[in-house]
Parts: structure tokens; sequence; C-alpha cells
């Protein structure tokens, strides 16, 4: 009908999405916890409190008995990834509808070139990818995987065009993506003049390499000898290395997927001297599962669990949750870079053409909360600090994300924590039929999941929509905050008193206190 008056319903007659109110519930954050309502407008959280003043129309949760959290920041993920003549299964829709179904609502992704493409050109493929099919909101890391002047200038041109604000560099990947010690001196420095955060996976490539042509040599082809050919000296002597050529370049640095007690003493040391800040991030996989499977006679079995750096001994997943207990690491990830069974078999007749990737975005939350809460290993605002907040510091998004307060967006996670159920690929979200931590029981999940002020994950229902997300321009740490000084001669030149300490402190933040 033409031209018909448009109907004024009355605001307080409204009822819409975008006014919600989460009563009764108990607010958790990093540094402290409260009883108290959360009332949230147009995707916003506006008021935290008791006793608010609420329009009417506006939708009513109550969290009686649920810990308000902010929603998981899951800061490593590989969606749709293309590595070792395979793709990863997981695409940005199947991949973040996972993370809002455990209670994530951030994920970064990697952006990661080809050597010699222009970083521009991938991080452009990476929105296309990306952009009309996440859930929940993402950001982007990426990654150095050659060097020249020409991808220095564009470092410069993604930190000023693009809000990028972290780059990948990897150690291992030899004639893939590994960059040489003179090379890595150079993306760091480069990094420190952007004011951007340096990632690295650190294993040494070249010792791995020729492991694995021995192990070859002799007959070894099953996944056991993906181990073999990596073992913990082989992360901690990359580890060691990476912090020093770091601390040389006066340069911050963020550690990914530390998997092995050795590394973690490595980080630990290197602490003790690093002028700026250093942040090592764990795994689910690390703290959920171990690298007992790589004997397992199934290959698939074997196989799933094949990720770099590998799983470990059976002590290991304690000793890691000790570690993000005690801030030795501070962010918990999941890496998830899936394969399907046929992907992995590439390397049926040898282990080093097997697809590296495990699951862990949706199950990431429940296994911390099981491994370190249920535990008595960290409290709720510890794990509030390993699962979101501290990646939101680290990446510039704190504290619009990374915490329940007035003006944050409204990303949380309604806790329950005594939701139990049994992973299984069965049930998990994931698009592919394996799950490593098939058959674990977890006591602690989300019931529900908002997202932009959204109910994604509504009373157990997944209610997740195909593009819903946005993505995150990251902007580079505030100038006062980066904290990064001249290199003097002076061999006894301590850091000065301002210096943020290299502990994953709040340095990062947006210039907010
Ligand atoms: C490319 C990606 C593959 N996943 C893994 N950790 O093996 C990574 O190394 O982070
Ligand atoms: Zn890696
Ligand atoms: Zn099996
Ligand atoms: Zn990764």
């Amino acid at each position: 009908m033409a031209n018909a008056p448009v109907k004024k319903v009355p605001i307080h007659l409204q009822s819409s999405q975008n006014r919600l109110l989460i009563k009764n519930g108990r607010v958790v954050n990093e540094d402290g916890m409260e009883d108290a309502d959360v009332y949230i407008e147009d995707g916003i959280i506006k008021q935290v409190g008791r006793n608010l003043i609420i329009p009417g129309g506006t939708r009513t949760i109550d969290a009686t008995g649920l810990l308000v959290m902010p929603g998981g920041i899951d800061p490593h993920t590989h969606f749709e990834l293309e590595m070792m003549g395979a793709k990863t299964a997981d695409d940005f829709y199947k991949g973040t509808r996972a993370a809002v179904a455990g209670g994530t609502t951030t994920i970064i992704d990697f952006v990661l070139p080809e050597k010699g493409q222009s970083l521009v050109e991938a991080y452009n493929h990476w929105r296309q990818k990306a952009d009309n099919k996440v859930c929940c909101d993402y950001a982007l890391h990426v990654g150095v995987t050659w060097w020249s002047p020409s991808v220095k200038k564009e470092m410069q041109q993604l930190v000023e065009e693009h809000g990028i604000n972290s780059f990948k560099m990897f150690m291992a990947y030899k004639d893939a993506w590994m960059l040489n010690d003179y090379e890595l001196c150079q993306v760091m420095e480069t990094c420190v003049e952007l004011k951007a955060l340096p990632l690295i996976h650190a294993e040494n490539g070249s010792i791995i390499a020729r492991n694995t042509e021995k192990l070859l040599a002799a007959g070894v082809t099953g996944p056991e000898g993906h181990a073999l050919s990596r073992d913990e000296e082989v992360e901690a002597e990359a580890v060691n290395r990476a912090c020093v050529i770091a601390n040389q370049m006066n340069s911050p640095l963020y550690i990914v997927h530390v998997m092995s007690k050795s590394a973690v003493q490595a980080l630990r040391l290197a602490r003790t001297r690093q002028k700026q800040p250093l942040f090592g991030e764990t795994l689910a996989a690390t703290i959920g599962t171990d690298g007992s499977h790589y004997g397992n006679a199934c290959f698939r079995h074997a196989a799933a669990h094949v990720l770099s750096p590998p799983l470990r001994a059976r002590d290991t997943p304690a000793a890691i949750v000790d570690a993000l207990a005690h801030d030795d690491l501070q962010i918990i990830a999941s890496d998830n870079c899936t394969f399907h069974e046929k992907d992995k078999e590439l390397g049926k007749d040898n282990f080093s053409k097997i697809p590296n990737g495990v699951n862990g975005v949706e199950d990431r939350m429940a296994i911390l909360w099981q491994k370190a809460v249920n535990t008595g290993a960290m409290d709720p605002c510890r794990f509030v600090a390993v699962s979101s907040a501290a990646a939101a510091r680290a990446f510039h998004l704190w504290p619009r994300k990374g915490r329940v307060a007035e003006g944050a967006d409204a990303d949380l996670a309604l806790w329950d924590p005594r939701r139990e159920r049994t992973v299984s690929a069965h049930a998990h979200h994931h698009a592919v039929d394996f799950n490593i931590f098939e058959g674990t029981h977890v006591i602690g999940s989300p019931q529900y999941v908002i997202v932009n002020g959204r109910v994604c994950l509504d009373d157990g229902e997944l209610r997740v929509v195909e593009g819903f997300g946005k993505f995150l321009p990251t902007p580079p740490a505030a100038p006062a905050a980066y904290g990064a000084r001249e290199r003097t001669s002076d061999a006894s030149d301590a850091p000065p008193a301002d210096t943020p300490s290299p502990r994953a402190s709040p340095v990062y933040t947006n210039g907010t206190p």
C-alpha cells in the first residue's frame, strides 16, 4: 500500500531485541566479582549495578546462579586457511558459530601470505572470506612470511590504513613461512617503529627439517615421527632465541602456542631480563590432552592430534595450567586449525605431510574451567583474565572488549558452573568429525551467550546469525603505553622506573588506566 502512514509505536511498547536486562547474576571481571544487574541497549552495556531504572519492552534474563563474564576472546584461529595442500575444515561461519557455542565472542585470525605474496593483497582476501560469514566480531594478525623493503612498506600501510596492529613470524615451516634471524630482527624493528605487537611461532625449523629427513630415512613415517622430530628443547631453544632478538631490538613479543614445560622455563628466564612486555600464550589442546595419542594405532586418531609444536608428555597439562594460574603464561587460545580425515591422510605415509592443526575454538573455555577452576588452580577472575581480558589488552581491544563495564560492547558469556556435558564430535558445532577432547566430561559451560547485545546462545539454544559479526580495526598502542626505549651502550642499562613490567601488564590499553 503506497505511502501508508508509518505506525509510530510508543517507545515503552517497542519490544525490541536491542534492550536486554541480565538480572540476579554475579558479574566477574579480571579484577573482581560483584552481584549486579547488567542493562544493555543497542549492543552496548549501559548500566551495571542494582535497582536499575529500565525502560519498558526490555527482555529480562534471570541469571540467578550464573556468572556474567566478558565473552571469551580467542586470539589464535585459522579458519579457511590453505596450508600443506589442504584447506581447514572450519570456515568463518562454522568456526565462529562454534566459538559462540562455547562462550567466545571475539576471535583473531591470521592472514598468512604465501612467500612473495603482497601482505595487503592477502589481507584483502581474508576480509573477503570473513566479512559476510562471521557470527561474532573478529580482528586479524598479518603474517610476515618473507622479507623485503616492500614488505616493510606494506606493514606500515596495514597499520595506518587497515587497523592491523600485530604481525606474526615463524621460526619453523622451513621453505614455507620461516624467516632467518636477521629477518626476524628487521620485522621486530619495524613493529617497534609502528608500535605494533610481534607474534612468533617459536621452534627451530632447521633442526626439525634435519630430524625429519633422518626419521623418514630410518623408516619412521607415522604421526609419532612428528613429535620425535621436534622435542621440547627444539621449542625452548627458539623461545629463548626469539626473546633475545626481541630484547636486542627493544621490542615486545607475544609467543604463540607455548606447548611445553621447557618453553615455560625459557620464558620465565627471559622475563628476568626482558625490557619490553613479553606475552606467553598456550592452547586448550595443551591443557586438555597430551602427546600419548601419537602412538594410537588408528592413523586418523593419531594424526588428528598433530599440531606444531606437538602435544607433550602426560604431566604437561597440569604444569601449563599452573603456569597460567601464576602468570608465567598470560593467555589461552585455541589455534583452531581443523582438517577433514581425507586431508590428514595426505600424511599417511609421511608424517611431515600431515596438515598441522587441531580443534579448540568451541571447547577452549569449558576445558579451561574444568582443568583450572574446578581443580582449584585458578579462580573465576583469573579465568576471565586468561580467556578474555589479557588478549583484549594485548591487542588494544580493552576495555571495549574483555570487560563487563558501562560503555563496553555487550559481549557476554552467562556461565553456569554446574552445567555438565561430555565433549564429543557427535555434539560439537565444528565442521569436522573428530574432537581431540572426545569423552572429556566438563562441569561448567555457558547457558547464554550475548554477541553485541544479541542473544546468540539462548538458554542452550544456538541462534547465531551469519555475517552478524564485524571486523575490528585495532589501533596501535597509545604512544605513552609503548614504553620503547632508546638502547644505551651502558651495560647497566636497567630499564627506567616507568618501563612497563615484562609481564602482560595493562601497558597495551588504549591509554585507559
Ligand atoms: C599454521 C598453524 C598450524 N597449527 C599448528 N599449531 O600446528 C600454526 O602453526 O599455528
Ligand atoms: Zn604456529
Ligand atoms: Zn580412531
Ligand atoms: Zn596457529
